[in-house]
């Protein structure tokens, strides 16, 4: 999962060293990622653009969820719910 902060461009940008990372420690692995950007709350403070998410999910191939910690637990756990039906999905592929 690749969590980050709406309110940080550069969580946003980190996430390159954290994929590249992952890929690397899990080679040939079936390996379902989820983009998901937290403190969607905080609405002033933003300063990732949609349009550069959607073209990160779109080149990795990943669903997005805006996601805010204090929503309610049915709202957060859905990039979790994606993640667990990519690796039950990947599975019965193979
Ligand atoms: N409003 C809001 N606050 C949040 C959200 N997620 C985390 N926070 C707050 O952000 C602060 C830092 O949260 P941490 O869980 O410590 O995250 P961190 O990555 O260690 O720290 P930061 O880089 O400051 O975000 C805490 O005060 C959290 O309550 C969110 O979705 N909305």
């Amino acid at each position: 999962m690749l969590v980050f902060s709406l309110t940080s461009h550069d969580s946003f940008i980190s996430l390159n060293h954290l994929r590249r990372v992952i890929l690397e420690l899990t080679p040939g692995s079936p390996r379902p990622m989820v983009l998901v950007g937290n403190k969607a709350d905080l609405v002033h403070a933003r300063e990732v653009s949609d349009e550069e998410i959607r073209d990160l999910a779109n080149t990795w191939g990943c669903d997005y969820f805006e996601v805010a910690a204090p929503e309610p637990w049915q709202v957060v756990v859905r990039p979790f719910a994606a993640i667990y039906q990519a690796v039950l999905n990947g599975r019965a592929s193979h």
